[in-house]
Order: structure tokens, then C-alpha cells, then sequence
């Protein structure tokens, strides 16, 4: 029999098992629309039990539903064969058949751990893996490993060489895909990891940390429904683009209950994803804000009234600005969020003015304590006051009041220099959209003004609206990128994980945060109620051929150990293309670079720069044919072609990159040159480097 036939053959094989298991999920998905339909009648008699019982049924019936039709593709992925020659099928999830029996093992359940922990050193009675790669239900392509060879039986047959390279080297499209059927040990050690306590990640670019971090949200849900089900798994990313990139990699396994936020998302109602120039992010982010916020706090709000005059009984009391400053700061002396001192700050006043009405005290004029508070404090014109005064603090309002300079060189005086006063007033000025690090103030402010009082009374949707106030019921955080949160985003994430458990995943060495010392005790902090740690490090680069990285780990040789870069295994023989090209020449050479890998890659490609060139690379690139329908990149991309600047490249990918411009990357912050890393290890397939200095990216 010939190579060709022994797979078709061995495919056959596996075809059978494959249309057992989906003629098992129709009648199954049956079974559950039925209890779907009978909950309904249930409903009906509207007794408390029957609506209890029906609620129950619902919940089960539409999550099973959810879970049998999730993206059906790659539903059965593995096989293991054991040494006493049982074998097990795995899969997405899991499916039994009318006897109970194992039809497919779901890829979370401890049985289906020798599928990735299996290795010819330690076989865990495994002779044979085999993944199985389909197309919709039907089965195209068998790679096995033999880890036992000395234990297979002797008709034993063993077809293809490596699922992992072949997966690898397909052309990867438009989102991050499920990687169940190829996880490597290494990675499944973190993915299978307990679930208390902080789990922490790390490994250099494409090392599937992104991939491990989903797959250990969806591991963990696998394992404790009941726990982190509903709302209770927060993933947060750095950009929307990225969310996006990876939001499906939690449906495909049947997982749809996952909260996924990107950094300037994390906020109900407010989402952005506008990025400030480097400097002022670094001054938005830095702790030094909580004391400036808290000081803003203080301020009276800009057109507080400067005195209080009320008529009582004939005699004028009067509070003069003297007065009502020393009251404030009184007030806040307490300490207390303002939003709550409001009834304290009515007492405040009320006291003052008797104590003038004491000091005026004469013949004719004969005050009673209990009685003045009691009248003027029933008065309209001293709520009207009270309002002005002591108004509810909006943390957004309260952010765009510093916007004044002179207001904000008040709340910052000897923590931000004038320089670094001016650039923040500027950036708030100036816009009228918020910027991904203005969310984590305008967070710190709503903690720190505690909620203003209620507009309108709560009701029906109470649970979303506790949520929104709160943030803080998840019970897994994952935070992903998470090199780069500034310390104020450390705070604001670590209010949403007080009772959560954590997997905090980043690459240190791709960092664009200035002051890793800053931003370290801030994170320090945020976990500060965590009593366990542990740490995984991941050290093969699946995403760059060798080739791409090599040049990639250039631009930061010598800023970090050689043992904190990964190591490539998968070789094209393709180097990357470095063109040196006039300023001139710039916008041409990027067109002509784009149109060539477009026709040259199959997936996407993407034309990564400088933050602050981006809009203009995008102008030039409008008018490449990228041959999909919504043509040119003009609007940050078409289907195939995307222009990003260098902050939003994080943590993506694309099958062919233009980086252009390599030098401005590098300069363009303090943190520029790690920039420049991420933006060069982008690429799975074909990278050009358009630089007007060629010298320094060799
Ligand atoms: N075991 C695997 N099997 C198949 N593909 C994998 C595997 N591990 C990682 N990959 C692929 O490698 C690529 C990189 O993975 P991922 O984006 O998770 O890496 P990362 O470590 O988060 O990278 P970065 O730090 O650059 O953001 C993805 O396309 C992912 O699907």
C-alpha cells in the first residue's frame, strides 16, 4: 500500500468516529431544544415552583445549546491511542453517547491532559497521538506522534510529520483561532495551572501567551461553572482592534459568558481608544495623579459661590470667602468621599451661621441654636447654595475642570512640573474625546468622589446597574499585555480583582511603560491580597520564522539577557527585505511594499509605524488595491490590508508586515526601541522594512 493510501485509508477511519459524533450532537441539540420548548409550558401554570423549574431548565437547555453550537469546525481535533489499547477521542467538548459511553473527551477534562502532557520522555501510557484537522465534518488531514514505540502494536500505522508546523505555517486571516488541537506542554502546564492566586505568564513575542491565557479562561470555566460562570471572567487587553483579533477564540470553544474590555473599555458608556503622545500618557499614568486627583477633589468646584448670606429674624448672617474656605478644608480634613459629606457639609454651614448669629446676639436679637439650623436649614435658597457649593462631583467634569491650568498647577503644586501641567491641561483642553489613559483617572475619580447621589431610583435592571457601579464581582481576571499598564491602569484593574483570581500575562522586554519600578510596586499593590504566585515562562516563538526574528531581536539585543528573547523553531529560508529609501521616496516605496505582499501573502497584512505618522501612511496607502470589495487602507485598513501605529500593533499579528519608518519607531518614545521589537515581530510569513537610515535596524 503506498504513503497516499495508508492516510486515505487511516482518514476513513477516522470519518467514521466523526460522523458518529455529529449524528450524536444533532439528536443531543434536539434533546435540548425539546427541554427548551417543554420550560416554556412550565412557564405557563405560573406557580412560584413551576417558574422556578423553568428557569432552571432554560438556564440548562440554552447553555447546552450555546455550548453544541459553538463554530462547528474542529469538533473532533485528537486522538490518543494507550498502550492497553484503548483509545479516546477529543474534542472541543465533550459528547456521550445513548450508554453513557465516551464519544469525544472534552479537550479541559483530565482525561484529555495526556493529549498535551504526553511526551516520548514521559508517554503517560499514550503510544500514539493523532491530530485530525477537518473542514467543516469532513475530516482532510491526520499528523500523528508515536511516543511509544516500543509498546505500539505492530499494525500500527503513524501518518505525517508534525501537526504544529503545518499549523503554524497556515495563513492565519482575519482573527486569532482556537489552538486546542496543537498546545504544547509547556503551554498547557499554564493553561491547566490551579486557579487561586495569581497566575503570571510571560515569554517573548508569539509565544502563544495570548492563546494560553484564552485557553485557561475557557480551562477554568471548564472546571468551576458554578464559580466564575455568568459575568465572572473580566479579559482585558490593550485596544479594541486586539479585542476584536481575539473575541472569537472564546465562542469557538463554546465559551460566550467571558467578558472581554479592552484597557480604554473598562468603564461602562465611556469606551475610547484614542492614544495620547507619549509624554502625556506617561504623565497620566504615573501614581503621582492619585494625589493630584485627590487635591482636585478639594478644590471648590469652579463657580462656587464666594460667600453665603442669609437673612434671618431681621439680621444679616454672613459667611465670607474666609470662612467657607476654612470650612471646607475642614471638611475634607475628615477625610470621606465628598459625594457622601453632603448632609455633613449642610451641618458644617448651618453651624457657622450660628455661631455669627451667637457673635450677633443683642437686645433685640435673641437666637436659638436648635431653631436657626432647623428654619434655615428647611430654606430653599441655602439648598440652592448647598448645590453650588458642595455640588455632586461627575468624574468626568471633575477631570475637565483641569483642564484650566491655573486650577490644575492648584491640584498638582509640587508634583508635576510646569512643564507637565502645561501638557496635561493642553490634552484636555484641547479634544473632546478621552484617551485611554484618561479612563483610569476618571476611574480613580469615581472611587475617590464615591457615587453621586442618585438621579433616579433603581430598579428593573438592578444587576447591570450594581455592576456598573461596582466593577469589582469578577472572579478570574485576566489581563493581558500587561507590560504596559501604567500604574494608574494597575489600580483601576486591581479594584475589578479584589476577590478574583488572576492570570497576568506580558513580555517585559516588549514594555512601552517608562518607569517599570512605578509601575511594578503599583502592581504590586493592585495583587497585594494574593497569597499565592505562580510563574510560567514560555520560550518558543510560534509565530516569526527564525529568519523574521532574528531581525526582529536586533533592536533590542542590548537592552535585555539573550535568555529573555524566545527561540523561533520554524525556518522559511525567507529573509526579511530591508530597503533604504530617500524621505522622498517614503510614501511610494510604501505603496509599492504593500501591493507586494499583498500579492505575495495569502492572510493579511499589515503596515505598522510610527504613532504619530500613522494618519499620513494610511493617505498613502489609500489607494492600493487590496482587491477586496471596501478597498484601501484609508480608514485604518480593508479586510486585508491594515495601517496601525505602533501602540496598536500590540499583541497582534498578520501574515505579512511593512514596518515603515523603523528609526521614527525608535525615537518616538523613551521606550521606542522595545517598540520597534513588537512592531518587527508581527509577521508570520514575509516582513519588509522601509527605513530612511538602513544602518540602524541592521
Ligand atoms: N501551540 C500552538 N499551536 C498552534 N499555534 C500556536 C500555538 N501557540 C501559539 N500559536 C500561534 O502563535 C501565534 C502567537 O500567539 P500569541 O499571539 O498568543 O503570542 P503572544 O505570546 O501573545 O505574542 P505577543 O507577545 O507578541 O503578543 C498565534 O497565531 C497563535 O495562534
Amino acid at each position: 500500500m503506498s504513503e497516499a493510501s495508508i492516510k486515505q485509508a487511516e482518514i476513513a477511519v477516522e470519518q467514521q468516529h466523526v460522523d458518529r459524533v455529529y449524528a450524536r450532537l444533532d439528536e443531543l441539540r434536539a434533546e435540548a431544544e425539546a427541554m427548551r420548548d417543554k420550560s416554556y409550558e412550565y412557564g405557563q401554570e405560573a406557580t412560584p415552583e413551576a417558574l422556578n423549574e423553568r428557569d432552571v431548565m432554560l438556564h440548562h437547555a440554552n447553555r447546552t445549546l450555546q455550548a453544541l453550537n459553538a463554530e462547528s469546525e474542529g469538533l473532533v481535533f485528537g486522538r490518543l491511542d494507550f498502550a492497553n489499547g484503548d483509545a479516546a477521542h477529543i474534542g472541543r467538548l465533550g459528547i456521550r453517547d445513548a450508554q453513557f459511553d465516551n464519544l469525544l473527551v472534552d479537550w479541559r477534562a483530565p482525561l484529555a491532559a495526556a493529549f498535551y502532557q504526553a511526551t516520548p520522555e514521559h508517554p503517560l501510557d499514550v503510544v500514539r497521538r493523532r491530530v485530525i484537522r477537518s473542514s467543516r465534518e469532513q475530516v482532510i488531514d491526520l499528523s500523528d506522534d508515536l511516543l511509544d514505540p516500543d509498546r505500539a502494536p505492530a499494525d500500527m500505522r503513524v501518518i505525517g510529520d508534525g501537526a504544529l508546523m503545518a499549523a503554524l505555517t497556515r495563513s492565519r486571516g482575519d482573527s486569532m483561532r482556537n489552538i486546542v488541537a496543537t498546545i504544547q506542554k509547556e503551554q498547557d502546564d499554564a493553561i491547566r495551572a490551579p486557579e487561586g492566586g495569581v497566575t503570571e505568564i510571560t515569554g517573548g513575542p508569539g509565544t502563544g501567551k495570548t492563546a494560553v491565557a484564552l485557553h485557561r479562561a475557557a480551562y477554568l470555566l471548564y472546571r468551576d461553572q458554578r464559580r466564575l460562570g455568568g459575568p465572572g471572567v473580566l479579559v482585558i487587553g490593550p485596544s479594541p482592534v486586539f479585542m476584536s483579533y481575539i473575541s472569537r477564540v472564546l465562542p469557538s470553544m463554546g465559551e460566550h459568558n467571558v467578558e472581554l474590555r479592552a484597557l480604554g473599555e473598562v468603564l461602562d458608556g465611556i469606551g475610547t481608544a484614542r492614544i495620547d503622545d507619549p509624554r502625556t500618557a506617561e504623565i497620566k499614568g504615573s501614581s503621582r495623579m492619585v494625589k493630584v486627583l485627590r487635591r482636585a477633589l478639594r478644590l471648590p468646584p469652579p463657580d462656587a459661590p464666594e460667600q453665603l448670606r442669609m437673612f434671618y429674624r431681621g439680621t444679616v448672617l454672613k459667611l465670607q470667602a474666609d470662612d467657607l474656605k476654612r470650612i471646607r478644608r475642614s471638611l475634607h480634613g475628615k477625610g470621606g468621599q465628598p459625594n457622601r459629606s453632603r448632609m455633613r457639609a449642610a451641618d458644617a454651614l448651618l453651624e457657622a451661621l450660628w455661631q455669627k448669629a451667637k457673635q450677633a446676639a443683642d437686645a433685640n436679637f435673641q437666637p436659638d441654636r436648635e431653631r436657626l439650623i432647623g428654619e434655615i436649614g428647611e430654606r430653599i435658597e441655602f439648598h440652592r447654595f448647598l448645590v453650588t457649593w458642595w455640588p455632586p462631583l461627575y468624574p468626568m467634569q471633575v477631570l475637565r475642570w483641569l483642564s484650566d491650568p491655573a486650577r490644575l498647577a492648584q491640584a498638582a503644586r509640587r508634583l508635576l512640573s510646569a512643564e507637565e501641567i502645561d501638557l496635561l491641561a493642553k490634552s484636555w483642553a484641547e479634544v473632546t474625546e478621552w484617551t485611554v489613559a484618561d479612563i483610569a483617572l476618571i476611574d480613580e475619580l469615581r472611587v475617590l468622589a464615591g457615587a453621586p447621589p442618585k438621579r433616579r431610583r433603581i430598579d428593573p435592571e438592578a444587576e447591570q446597574v450594581r455592576r456598573a457601579v461596582n466593577y469589582d464581582e469578577y472572579a478570574h481576571v485576566v489581563i493581558d499585555e500587561a507590560q504596559d499598564l501604567s500604574p494608574m491602569q494597575w489600580r483601576m484593574v486591581g479594584r475589578r480583582g479584589r476577590h478574583a483570581s488572576w492570570t497576568i500575562v506580558g513580555d517585559p522586554v516588549q514594555s512601552s511603560w517608562p518607569d517599570p519600578a512605578e509601575a511594578a510596586a503599583a502592581r504590586q499593590e493592585a495583587l497585594s491580597a494574593q497569597r499565592t504566585h505562580r510563574r510560567f515562562m514560555l520560550r518558543t516563538n510560534y509565530r516569526n520564522s527564525a529568519e523574521i526574528f532574528a531581525l526582529a531581536a536586533e533592536a533590542v539585543r542590548d537592552l535585555v539577557p539573550a535568555d529573555d528573547l524566545p527561540v523561533a523553531v520554524r525556518s522559511t529560508g525567507i529573509d526579511p527585505t530591508v530597503r533604504e529609501v530617500s524621505d522622498r521616496q517614503l510614501p511610494q516605496a510604501a505603496r509599492s511594499a504593500a501591493a507586494e505582499l499583498l500579492a505575495a501573502a495569502e492572510g493579511t497584512v499589515g503596515v505598522i509605524t510610527t504613532m504619530a505618522r500613522r494618519d499620513e501612511v494610511r493617505e498613502w496607502l489609500s489607494s492600493v488595491d487590496t482587491g477586496d470589495a471596501a478597498d484601501g487602507a484609508g480608514a485604518g485598513g480593508s479586510d486585508r490590508l491594515r495601517v496601525v501605529g505602533s501602540l496598536e500593533a500590540k499583541g497582534m499579528e498578520y501574515d505579512a508586515v511593512a514596518v515603515v519608518d523603523p528609526d521614527g519607531l525608535a525615537t518616538e518614545s523613551s521606550t521606542g526601541r522595545r517598540a520597534l521589537y513588537v512592531a518587527l515581530s508581527r509577521a508570520t510569513q514575509l516582513l519588509t522594512v522601509l527605513t530612511t537610515s538602513a544602518a540602524k535596524t541592521r
